[in-house]
């Protein structure tokens, strides 16, 4: 089964993916590192990505699950998601795919944002939540509050995957 820890930037997708990866001994990768450089480069200058800059990125995030599910490996990765259609890119990479979404009021993201030292500065944050789409109910998306303890949002997670594994 493979993880994608979603949400904006600043929401804390990171924190709780290698969280999730350590707790459970499951591989991990961080979804940025994914991005061609020049998403970086324009995300460092202050520019929102569009679909076409995305669109490489969630082909590489989407073979990265594709190969872990092959091999039969657990895993999680850290992706924004922003879209249904995003979401649905990654979907198809093959059955065993999960969403966890965190989600945070704006005022907590961009205190976060401001705080830390990141290519991606806090100003995209309007854009950013702009263009979420929220998952709804018939996604089956866990939807987490960021404000919790990592390490009560993981287990929370486990919770939830057992539920899932004895639905069926
Ligand atoms: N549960 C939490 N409680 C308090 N602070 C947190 C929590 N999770 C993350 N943070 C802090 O919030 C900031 C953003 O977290 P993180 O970098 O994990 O977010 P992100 O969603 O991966 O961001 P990006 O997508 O921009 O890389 C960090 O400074 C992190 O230490
Ligand atoms: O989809 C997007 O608009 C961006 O890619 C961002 O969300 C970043 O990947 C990341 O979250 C910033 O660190």
């Amino acid at each position: 089964m493979v993880i994608v820890v979603m949400g904006v930037s600043g929401s804390g997708k990171s924190t709780l993916a290698r969280a999730l990866a350590e707790a459970w001994n499951w591989d991990f990768q961080e979804g940025d590192e994914l991005h061609p450089p020049a998403n970086i480069d324009k995300m460092r200058a202050g520019l929102a990505l569009d679909d076409d800059d995305r669109r490489p990125w969630l082909e590489r995030v989407a073979a990265w699950i594709a190969a872990e599910l092959a091999r039969g490996r657990d895993g999680v990765v850290t992706c924004s998601a922003l879209k249904r259609r995003y979401r649905d890119r990654l979907r198809r990479a093959g059955a065993g795919v999960r969403f966890v979404c965190i989600e945070l009021p704006p005022a907590e993201l961009e205190r976060r944002l401001r705080r830390r030292r990141h290519f991606m500065p806090a100003s995209l944050l309007d854009s950013q939540l702009r263009t979420l789409e929220v998952p709804d109910a018939a996604e089956n998306v866990l939807v987490m509050a960021g404000e919790d303890a990592t390490e009560d949002i993981v287990a929370a997670v486990g919770r939830w995957l057992e539920q899932d594994d004895a639905a069926g």
